[in-house]
Formats: C-alpha cells, structure tokens, sequence
C-alpha cells in the first residue's frame, strides 16, 4: 500500500486539513507504517495497534498540543509519535540516541507528560485541567487515555475520585481491550466484560457515581463514531468519561491472536506475522526469571506454606509456571503493587511464606508499604526483585537502579544479590527454610551465566560473602550479577595475582568479617554494582571503612548520578563506565599506582 497520507503528515495541523473520509485510509498506512519498524527495530506492539483510529480522532478532533493528552504508560504512544512530527525518527526508537519508547516532556511539546510507569494520567491530566481553570484557560481540553488494567490500579482511583468533585475540563478514555500484557483480572475487569454483553450496565456504574459524565462503551475502531462522540464531549463541560472497546494488536492477525507474546513479540516478519526466533545451536543459559518462576515451582511443590504474587506481571516475572502448576497459591493481583506488598505481608502474619515478585522499578511504587507494613512488623516476606540493574531499552522509566539505595536505609531488611542462577535458586531455597527477616531478592533482565543452573539446593549462610579469587594489592568487590564484569576483566589483567575479587552477595547485612581482612589485606579497594552510586552499596563499603578507621583508598563504580537513557544494556554499561573493558581500566591504572 502506498503511505500517500502519512507521508505528508508531519504534524496534527496536516492531520486536521485531511477530509474525514480520508481518516480510514491514514489508519491503515500508520498501521502499517509501525508494524514495519517494530517488526525490525523491535520494541512494543499490540497496545498502539490498537489504538490507532482513537489516536487520529484524538489530533483531529482536539487542538493539541494546546489541548493536553496523556498516554497512560505510553507503551500505545506510537501512533501519536509518528503523527506528531517523529515520523521519520521512529526507526530510532529505544535505540540510544534514538527517541523514547514513552511519552517525554523534553521529546517534544506533543509529549505534555512522560510515563513509563502505569496509572498516573488521570492524576496528571487532573492536575493540568485545575491549573488551567486557576490561569483562566477555560477553553483549553485534557484528556487522558488509559487501558483496563492501567485504570484498575489504586493511583488510577485516587484521580478519579477527586476529579469527579471538581469541575476540572477533562476527559478519561477508558482503552478497554480486556488484556494488560497478561490477561487483566479482578471484580472491575469482570465488570467490563459485563458491559460489553448488556450495555445497560453501564447506565449505572461507578464512573457516573464519581460524578462523571460517563459515555459508551463504543467501537473504538470506529473512526466515524469515535469523531462523532469526541466532537460531542468536546462540548461537555467538567470531567467526562469515555468508556472505548479495542481490540490489541489489531491489524496483525498473530498480535491479536496472540496478545501476550504480540504486547512486545521482539522482531518478526512483518508480512506474516511469525516471529523470528534466533537459532541456537549451543544450549543457553536460562533467563533469572525463569530460574526465579521454575524454582518457586520445585519449593512450593516440597511446601505447601509457600504463595506466589506478581501484580500484573505474571509472564514477564515466570511466576506464570506457579499459576498454571498450583493456581491457588500464586495470585495476580493486577497493577497494584502496593497492595502486592501489603497482601504478602498479610499471608506473613499467618505463616504463609509469601514470595512477591516485583519489577525493581515498580516496587518503587510501593515504599512505604515495603517499611510500614512488612520492615516494621519484621514480617518474613520474600522480595524477589526482577529487572534490577540497567534493562536497556525501556530506559530510564524502567532502569533498576534505584533498589540498592531505597532498600538498604531500611531496618530489618536483608538484600541479597546473586551473582548467577545457582545463587538465585539457592537464596530462595534458604528464604523459604525460614527467615527471621524480611529480605529482598534482587537479579537482573535477561539470562544468566549456567547452562546447568538446575544444581541441588544448598542453604546459604545469611551475611555470607564469597571469595572469588585471591590477590595481593587490589580487592575488586562485586555485588550481584556484574560479578561477570570483573570476572571477564580479570582474565586478561597485567598482574592477575595482585588482585582479588570477592562476590559480596549481601548489601545487607555486610559480611564485616570477610571486610576487616580485605581491608587488611589490600591497599586499594574498588567496588562495583549496577545500581547508583549515590546511596549504593559502594557507599556502605565506604562507611564500613570509616567506621573501623581503614584509610585505603576505596573506588566505587556503579551508575553516576543521572537518569539513564534508552538503549542496549552493554552500551549503557559502557555509558556508565561498568562494562568489562572500564573495569580492566581502572584496575590497570590503580596497579600502575600501587
Ligand atoms: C506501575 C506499573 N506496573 C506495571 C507496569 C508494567 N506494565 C506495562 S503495560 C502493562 C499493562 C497495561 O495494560 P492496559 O492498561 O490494559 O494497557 P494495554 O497494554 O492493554 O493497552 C503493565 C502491567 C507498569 N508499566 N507500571
Ligand atoms: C510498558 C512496560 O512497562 C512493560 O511492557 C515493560 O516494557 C516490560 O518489560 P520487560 O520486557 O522487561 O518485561
Ligand atoms: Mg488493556
């Protein structure tokens, strides 16, 4: 097909001068426009397939940018991107340097709010819509657009419940398509579904009790409804809400059959859809969270005190492989973690030993639930942290960098990184045995160093360090999976036996017997972490040190105290001065030194 319209459009101005007959037309070229790209360059799909017509209704109907709009999470912004002047930039997406795979302020003036993390546009956009009425701007429209799992989360309901006793000019469209990245779950899903079958549901729901003018559910594929209802609302004051029904990935036959995998499938054939799967001769080691879903598995089957909670990330986390062995003791509890954490703790009190899976980034979410409600009450639950460390891609909303320094201020609570997937199995196995403590789990995106990581379990002693290998001058100090870094670096070092590298394994508690030998036993100490600097386990080293009056040098090397951009995760670690050839660095040039 030609892309006569598309190619034209380099702004929403040239979208407004279309005809609206023409719009039918311009959503299959930018249909087709992203399944091209995504389908080499990777990245998220179904989510902005399906919001393709609701994305050329919003630019034609409403001012934007005057008109402000925010994509709730921004994983189904692409659309919006391409129309909003990025068109011949997209094939950059996530790549460094490249534009974001989110919403960014400083990306453009399109972008009125950067997301990444779900649930926080109706907040936004309520905040927005007061402040215009404060500056007199009473003309001026704000809508957010936000999924059925996105609007289920407590953030989501905080917003709505204030907007609906204000008279703020904004409206929420409700982008239904029964599915988050796992199907959605929960009473309101269930209450969706009903209104899909007997739309007189709707004339009494709990949008319209929060004082919305509450509107649908229409076809959300339907341009020339979606033009009408839009035009129609544009002229309603105060909160509005518009309930709209998609279907995610439409367009790609496999992405709509297939919506799990199609939500981010990696690169496929963008004819027919089939994804390209990279031939592996060699066996791989395993990915940590399938070592994380498969081991939780084996230990839940030896005992039955053990639950699995993930919220809303069931595949991307494996617990997966727990709701299909023993689906009454693992639980999506959809995007809510802080309930996760607050529920985990609940099952603590009883005896229950809760493992609560959580993306590093996402369990920022849920702080307070972490110290009020599990470290105060020394409750026993088992954090289990995936995408900890640099994820690459998804870029600085989702880098989790941040764990080390938010956890270890924290009393009562133990941090654990494993440096492969032995020590991951076997920090889990420990955990369920039975802590005194709460302690937190933290590995990383992507796979590990093990082909044969499935070794009997072996308990680990708490405050444990290991050493790795033994030196004279320099001790290198790892903490989780970056171990491999300094491991890669030590190989081809000038004088291997001057340095030392020990797997630290705990940020805390600190192994403060295996540190006073280190500290007398080097002269110099470099640490190392994928996670900030600023707060990080470097630092506790640091403090360790002038505490017991240790006055070597010590090198912390981890993330700099910056926001990190999208990209490939090796590239990041060059970026960031973690990857093995800057380690080798400044071990070479502390041996010149010494
Ligand atoms: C706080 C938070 N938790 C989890 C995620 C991971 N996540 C990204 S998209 C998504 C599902 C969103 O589903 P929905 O809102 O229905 O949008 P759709 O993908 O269907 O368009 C989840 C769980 C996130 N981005 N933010
Ligand atoms: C948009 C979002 O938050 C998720 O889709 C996230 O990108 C998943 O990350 P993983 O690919 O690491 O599971
Ligand atoms: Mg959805």
């Amino acid at each position: 097909m030609s892309q006569n319209l598309l190619a034209h459009i380099n702004s929403p101005k040239d979208l407004r001068a279309l005809d609206a007959t023409q719009l039918e037309q311009l959503s299959k070229e930018l249909r087709e426009f992203i399944i091209d790209i995504v389908a080499t360059k990777e990245g998220h799909l179904g989510a902005s397939l399906g919001v393709v017509e609701l994305t050329i209704a919003l630019h034609y109907i409403f001012n934007t940018p005057e008109d402000t709009l925010v994509w709730d999470v921004g994983h189904q912004a692409y659309g919006h991107k391409i129309l909003t002047g990025r068109r011949d930039v997209f094939g950059t997406n996530r790549l460094l340097n490249g534009i974001s795979g989110f919403p960014k302020i400083s990306e453009s003036e399109y972008d009125n709010f950067g997301t990444g993390h779900s649930s926080t546009s109706i907040s936004a956009v309520l905040g927005m819509a007061m402040a215009a009425t404060l500056k007199g701007e009473l003309e001026k429209h704000h809508i957010a657009v936000i999924g059925d799992a996105s609007i289920a989360s407590g953030m989501a309901f905080e917003g709505l419940n204030h907007a609906g006793v204000t008279n703020a000019n904004m409206l929420v469209i409700l982008n239904d398509n029964a599915i988050g990245i796992d199907p959605s779950v929960g009473a309101l899903k269930e209450y969706l579904t009903k209104v899909k079958t007997h739309p007189k549901l709707a004339e009494h729901n709990i949008i319209k009790s929060l004082n919305f003018n509450y509107s649908g559910p229409i076809d959300g594929h339907n341009l020339p409804l979606l033009l009408k209802e839009l035009t129609r609302l544009k002229h309603v004051k105060g909160p509005k809400f518009l309930h709209v029904i998609t279907t995610k990935g439409k367009g790609l036959k496999q992405a709509e059959e297939d919506q799990v995998t199609y939500h981010a499938p990696g690169k496929f054939d963008k004819i027919t859809g089939e994804r390209i799967k990279k031939p592996s001769l060699e066996p791989t080691p395993p990915k940590y969270q399938d070592v994380f879903g498969h081991t939780i598995v084996e230990l839940a089957k030896q005992n039955n005190k053990i639950v699995g909670i993930t919220p809303a990330m069931p595949t991307g986390s494996s617990l997966k492989y727990m709701i299909e062995a023993l689906p009454d003791r693992a639980f999506d509890v959809g995007i809510a973690e802080q309930h996760a954490v607050t529920l985990a703790a609940g099952m603590a009190t009883q005896g229950m030993i809760a493992f609560c899976n959580i993306y590093s980034t996402f369990l920022q979410r849920a702080y307070d639930q972490v110290i009020h409600d599990v470290a105060l009450q020394k409750l026993p639950v088992i954090f289990c942290l995936d995408r900890a460390g640099l994820v690459g891609r998804d870029g600085a909303t989702h880098h989790g960098v941040f764990d080390i320094a938010y956890l270890k201020c924290i009393p009562n609570l133990i941090i654990f990184a494993p440096s492969n997937e032995v020590e991951l199995r076997n920090i889990m196995y420990t955990a369920q045995l039975g802590l005194d403590n709460p302690i937190a789990i933290r590995y990383p995106r992507g796979t590990g160093v093990t082909i044969n990581w499935k070794q009997p379990f072996k308990k680990i002693t708490i405050g444990k360090a290991k050493e790795i290998k033994k030196g004279t001058i320099i001790a290198v100090l790892s903490i989780g999976t970056i171990a491999k870094n300094v491991s890669l670096a030590l190989e081809n070092i000038s004088a291997p036996n001057k340095v030392s590298h020990y797997d630290m394994r705990f940020v805390k508690p600190l192994d403060e017997q295996l540190l006073h030998e280190i500290f007398k036993n080097h002269a110099a100490v470099i640490t190392v972490e994928d996670g900030c600097i600023t707060g990080g386990f470097g630092e506790s080293v640091i403090a360790f040190a002038n505490q017991h009056l240790y006055t070597q040098r010590i090198y912390p090397m981890g993330i700099p105290d910056s926001f990190v951009e999208h990209g490939n995760t090796n590239l990041l670690q060059e970026i960031c001065k973690i990857d093995v050839s800057s380690i080798r660095t400044k071990i070479e040039e502390l041996l010149t030194k010494l």
